[in-house]
This record gives C-alpha cells, structure tokens and sequence, in this order.
C-alpha cells in the first residue's frame, strides 16, 4: 500500500492522508510547511558500504547529512564533529531521557543517535536530510515516521563479502568483526521492513539506484503530469528496488553465502 501509493498514485499528500497512525504533536515532520526535505535513511550492516555509497551519492549535492553522537572511542583519523560527535555515555543517555534523539541505539557495546534539533531544521528549509544508522534505530525511525522516512537497506552481496570488506577496512579488532558479523546476519534478515533494498555489489551501479530511487520519491510528491521521461525512468527503477520484491529465500541466500 504504501510503495503502490507513492510510485504509482497521486501525490504524496494524499498518502499521508490514508495514513492510520496518528500524527503525534511532537512528530517532526508534522511542523514543517511548505516545500520540503525528503527524509532519507539509509540502513544496513557495518561494513557493507554505507559510508562509501553516501559519499558518492551525495557528491555535489546540497543535502543535510546528519551527523550522529557516539559513546566509541574516535578511531584515528576521526574528527569529532565531522564523523560523529564523540560523548561520554552520561551525556548521551542525559540527552536521551530529555528527548533529544530522533532515534538512539546500541550496537556492539555503544551508543548511537541521531540529534532531532538540526533535522527539523533542514527540512523546514527544505532540504533533504541524509541519515546514516543501524537497523534497530531505522525501525525506530519508521514506527516515530511511517511513511514520511524513505528507509532504503543496502544489501551485501554474501556474508563471505561482508566479512572480507569489515576486515579489508582494518578498524576493528577479530573479536569486534565477529560481532558485527553476528550482528549482520539478523539485520540482513529484516531487510524486507524497509521500502528499497539495494545491493552494493558494483558500487557505481549501487551509487546509480541511489540517484534514481532519490528522484523517484522527489517526483512522486509532484503530480504525474509535471513527470519528466528522466523522472519516469527512475520511477520505474525504484520499483524494481522495492523490498516487496525480495523472499525469505532471497535473505537466507545472503546469510548463508
Ligand atoms: N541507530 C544509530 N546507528 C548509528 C548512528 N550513527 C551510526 N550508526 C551505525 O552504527 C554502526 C556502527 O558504526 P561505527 O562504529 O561507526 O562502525 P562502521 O559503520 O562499521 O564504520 C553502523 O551501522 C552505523 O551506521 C546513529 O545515530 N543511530
Ligand atoms: N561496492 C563495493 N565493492 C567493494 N568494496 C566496497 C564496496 N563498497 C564499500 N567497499 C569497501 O568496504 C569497506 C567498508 O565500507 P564502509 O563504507 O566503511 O562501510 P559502512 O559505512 O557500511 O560500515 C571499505 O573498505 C570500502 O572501501
């Protein structure tokens, strides 16, 4: 209902209007007006590209990336304020108990969220907003969001893959890879919860759904006939990326290869 709705229907207005879930008053898009951001979350497990794709997805473009705040330890080369805003966990958990993340999890031992203030920002100037994040914190996303975020899973190509690029990147221990691989099997298992799955195998290739799933949704809140044939185009690969398309077998096929 809800990709059916955004890629073959009327604007996205009328989606929101179908929607059941109520509209909470501290729901951050809910204050925004006028022309606006499209939030986008891109999910998945650690070491599959996230960081490579965004890079060159977003390259040249005016977006907001949202810089999250982390309990780890800086790795060398990290700036804080740049990669993440480094904190001591009773600063991030004091932040959390007043409200202050969109979404907050842990993963491996930390903690992890994403600041609410300068989001709401960004949309209201009407810029898309780019997060980054874990799996845990994209369903808390998308239960806070409903279909206002447009959760996008970046896929693997096997576990065998995965396991080469997180020790090919040499940041973390064996121990911490083991867990993180642990962690990525059953993130990999729930990837049919989010709208698009893509697939970083050819990173150009991945970069390129990026681009065209980012002018799809941009084109499904206009109406059909201000659609151009570039716009059609990327409505027509979006489709072929949404996660409806994706079996049980599909996921079991990754997690086991
Ligand atoms: N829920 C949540 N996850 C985050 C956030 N920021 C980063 N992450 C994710 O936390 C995981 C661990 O991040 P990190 O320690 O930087 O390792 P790396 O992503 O493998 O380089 C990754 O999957 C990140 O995408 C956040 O604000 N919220
Ligand atoms: N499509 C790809 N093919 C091969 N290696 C890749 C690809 N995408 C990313 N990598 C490599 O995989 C490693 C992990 O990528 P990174 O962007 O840090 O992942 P994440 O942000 O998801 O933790 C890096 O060494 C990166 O160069």
């Amino acid at each position: 209902m809800r990709g059916v709705c955004l890629l073959f229907g009327p604007p996205r207005q009328v989606c929101f209007l179908a929607m059941t879930e109520p509209v909470s008053s501290n729901d951050i898009s809910a204050k925004t007006a006028g022309p606006r951001g499209l939030l986008i979350v891109m999910t998945g497990a650690s070491g599959v590209g996230k960081g490579t794709l965004r890079e060159k997805w977003l390259a040249g473009q005016d977006v907001f990336y949202s810089t999250s705040w982390t309990t780890r330890e800086a790795r060398e080369g990290e700036v804080n304020g740049r990669e993440y805003i480094f904190v001591k966990p009773a600063e991030f958990l004091a932040k959390a108990e007043q409200g202050g993340f969109l979404e907050h999890a842990q993963f491996v031992g930390n903690h992890y969220g994403t600041p609410i203030e300068p989001i709401e920002a960004a949309l209201e100037r009407g810029q898309d907003v780019i997060l980054e994040i874990e799996v845990e914190g994209a369903m808390q996303v998308k239960s806070r969001m409903g279909d206002r975020a447009i959760l996008v899973f970046i896929m693997p190509p096997s576990l065998t893959e995965l396991r080469r690029r997180l020790t090919g990147r040499a940041t973390e221990t064996p121990e911490r890879i083991e867990k993180r691989l642990t962690r990525a099997r059953d993130e990999i298992m729930e990837a049919h919860e989010f709208r698009y799955v893509v697939v970083n195998d050819d990173l150009e290739r991945a970069v390129g759904e990026m681009q065209a799933m980012q002018r799809a949704e941009r084109a499904a809140q206009r109406p059909e006939s201000e659609w151009t044939p570039e716009d059609r185009a990327a409505i027509e690969l979006a489709q072929r990326l949404h996660s409806r398309t994706l079996t049980r077998e599909d996921l079991l096929n990754v997690v086991n290869s």
